[in-house]
């Protein structure tokens, strides 16, 4: 069961930075970048390459260390450290899968939340809600591609997180396969946890998100509902007008 810590600002964001910036010796690859996700909320990340994207979601996990700025998850300042974000109340998925080959789907669920009270159960219900408690036994590395996806999808939210940070989930599948994992992050969301959503694939985060935010080397260039960053002229210059990786 997802537990509230008794430091929580009630009313806070799920995720709030603000003013935060990395530097990289002499490059900024972010500066200054404020933005928010509430829960329930799906917020899409995007930007060209480079833009600093997967720069924030590191910052957030603790991976590089920020010169500047501040991170919050329901009001409490985050420590940033890969071994203690789950219990703070997030999960991330990677961009390759990630994922054990040669354990099965249950154990790879499993791996995802050493700390409950009973994993078993908990692993049994994101099998469950993700249609997986069919392949349970399976060495993972035996299933298709798109269900690889969602094992990874599986592992991140066994632990019942507060905010799940998606990277590139939509990267390497099919069309019928990125319209599904559009239901099930909508479905994610609907559960009250808050979604930050790195994609390239642009019709994928039109589609699924609340807002978007824009980046654009290490600045936000744009944030709104998706409408009213599609038709936003900074945007169409800085990465729409672009080819991007399927
Ligand atoms: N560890 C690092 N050391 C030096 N420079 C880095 C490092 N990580 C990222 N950068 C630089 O920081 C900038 C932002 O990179 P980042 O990977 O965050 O961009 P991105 O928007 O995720 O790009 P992509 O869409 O290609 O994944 C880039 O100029 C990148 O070369």
């Amino acid at each position: 069961m997802t537990s509230v810590r008794a430091d929580e600002l009630p009313g806070q964001h799920s995720l709030a930075v603000r003013g935060l910036s990395v530097r990289f010796g002499g490059l900024a690859a972010l500066d200054g970048v404020t933005l928010h996700v509430d829960e329930g909320e799906v917020v899409g990340l995007i930007g060209p390459n480079g833009a600093g994207k997967t720069t924030l979601f590191n910052a957030v996990c603790g991976l590089v260390r920020p010169s500047g700025g501040t991170i919050a998850v329901h009001g409490v300042p985050l420590v940033p450290d890969p071994a203690r974000l789950a219990g703070q109340g997030v999960a991330r998925t990677l961009q390759g899968l990630g994922l054990f080959r040669g354990l099965s789907v249950r154990e790879n669920v499993l791996a995802g939340n050493l700390g409950a009270d009973d994993p078993g159960a908990a692993a049994q219900r994101q099998l469950v809600a993700l249609d997986l408690a069919g392949h349970a036994d399976r060495p993972v590395g035996d299933l298709p591609y798109p269900e690889q996806k969602k094992v990874a999808l599986a592992r991140a939210m066994v632990a019942e997180p507060r905010l799940l940070l998606l990277d590139e989930p939509a990267g390497g599948l099919g069309s019928d396969d990125i319209a599904a994992l559009a239901d099930l992050v909508r479905h994610t969301a609907a559960t009250g946890c808050a979604v930050l959503l790195v994609e390239h694939h642009v019709d994928f985060v039109m589609g699924v998100c609340d807002r978007v935010v824009v980046l654009d080397f290490g600045r936000v260039i744009a944030a709104g509902t998706p409408d009213e960053v599609a038709g936003d002229p900074a945007v169409d210059e800085a990465y729409l007008g672009i080819e991007v990786p399927a």
